[in-house]
């Protein structure tokens, strides 16, 4: 193995930049040539790469974003696309190639050892946290902190107002921020995506829960926080709905893109420096077709097709206490 590449696709998420530094400062130590493809699979397509020493990662450990850009490439998931990126990474000379990225992202690299014979090791780079085999992913932990910065901020003045608010996350169909922001602002309701797996929310039973509640505390500050693509019409829709039949006033927040972005939390620093030195590692001894992950502190390496062959599962005692144990409603019943 001489030539290392990597590159980051899909969403971007606060820590990439942490990685991409290990990685390139692991394969320095490793005596390996490092290049980084630029914009995602669009790179490996149009041969966009940068050669990647040792300096060019000063100082990008604590930057959100990715230094190397990142996108979502159609052309690459056609047959055509995936032989084209093979033709370029053999006329680059590339041996090992490291994708950090999402479960979209892994499914491009399956489909293109199809067409490469080099090593493919992926990293999970996404806030969603919505890939198994690994505890957490790259830019989880910083999403729940912008998340919940921003709700804290929302409780202010909705206690000051006795208001009551709906707060739209991310996680695109998988509830991890969603739970971790409702658990750790103290929200008073949650709705995520994997407690409705075949059904929707009950408005009426949504609008009974704050009036009980308001019964309960008096007239009170109330937030709802609700997974996006949960809601058709999302958070705005659903606020009108509560308006509409109470006549309570009912504010919509979409935190939305602002969850990507911001200087990475230690955690997200701290995993994504081990599982990038670890995967400079594991291809030096071989390995191919594996993500990288971290497991209670064990780095472990899981086949791509493990890390999205069945939906992540929710911590459920989180979600036990979420429901009932915090829940001031089944509390006082
Ligand atoms: N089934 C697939 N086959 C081949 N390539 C794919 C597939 N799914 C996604 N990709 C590639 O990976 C890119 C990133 O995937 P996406 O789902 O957008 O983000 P993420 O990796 O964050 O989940 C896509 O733009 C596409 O180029
Ligand atoms: O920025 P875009 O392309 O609108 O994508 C939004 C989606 O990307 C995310 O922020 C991150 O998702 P991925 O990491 O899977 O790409 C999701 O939470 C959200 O649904």
């Amino acid at each position: 193995m001489k030539r290392l590449a990597l590159l980051t696709s899909g969403g971007d998420a606060p820590g990439m930049n942490a990685a991409i530094r290990a990685i390139v400062l692991a394969g320095h130590y490793f005596g390996l040539d490092v290049i980084g493809y630029r914009h995602g699979f669009n790179g490996l397509l149009e041969q966009e790469y940068q050669t990647l020493m040792p300096s060019d990662v000063n100082n990008i450990i604590q930057r959100g974003g990715t230094i190397l850009k990142s996108a979502r490439c159609k052309a690459f998931t056609t047959e055509e696309g995936a032989r084209q990126a093979a033709d370029n990474l053999q006329q680059a000379g590339v041996d090992t190639l490291i994708i950090i990225g999402g479960d979209g992202s892994f499914r491009g690299a399956v489909h293109l050892s199809n067409f490469w014979s080099g090593s493919i090791i992926g990293l999970p780079g996404t806030i969603d946290n919505d890939i198994n085999g690994t505890d957490a992913t790259i830019g989880y932990y910083t999403a729940i902190d912008t998340a919940l910065e921003s709700i804290d901020k929302v409780r202010d003045t909705a206690d000051a107002f006795e208001r009551i608010f709906l707060i739209e996350v991310m996680g695109r169909h998988a509830g991890f921020i969603g739970l971790s922001a409702a658990v750790c602002s103290g929200a008073e309701q949650v709705l995520l995506p994997e407690l409705y797996p075949n059904s929707q929310p009950d408005v009426e039973e949504l609008v009974g829960h704050i009036q009980k509640a308001q019964q309960i505390r008096g007239k009170c500050s109330y937030i709802m926080v609700i997974s996006e693509n949960l809601w058709p019409g999302g958070a705005t829709d659903l606020a009108n709905q509560i308006n509409a039949r109470t006549g309570i006033d009912c504010r919509p927040v979409i935190l939305g893109h602002v969850q990507r972005g911001g200087s990475p939390v230690s955690l997200d620093r701290m995993l994504a420096s081990k599982l990038g030195a670890y995967a400079v590692e594991a291809a030096l001894k071989g390995r191919t077709g594996i993500m990288i992950g971290e497991c209670n502190q064990r780095m472990v390496e899981v086949p791509f097709e493990q890390t999205w062959n069945k939906p992540k599962e929710l911590d459920p005692y989180l979600v036990r206490i979420q429901q009932e144990v915090f829940d001031l409603v089944k509390n006082s019943a």
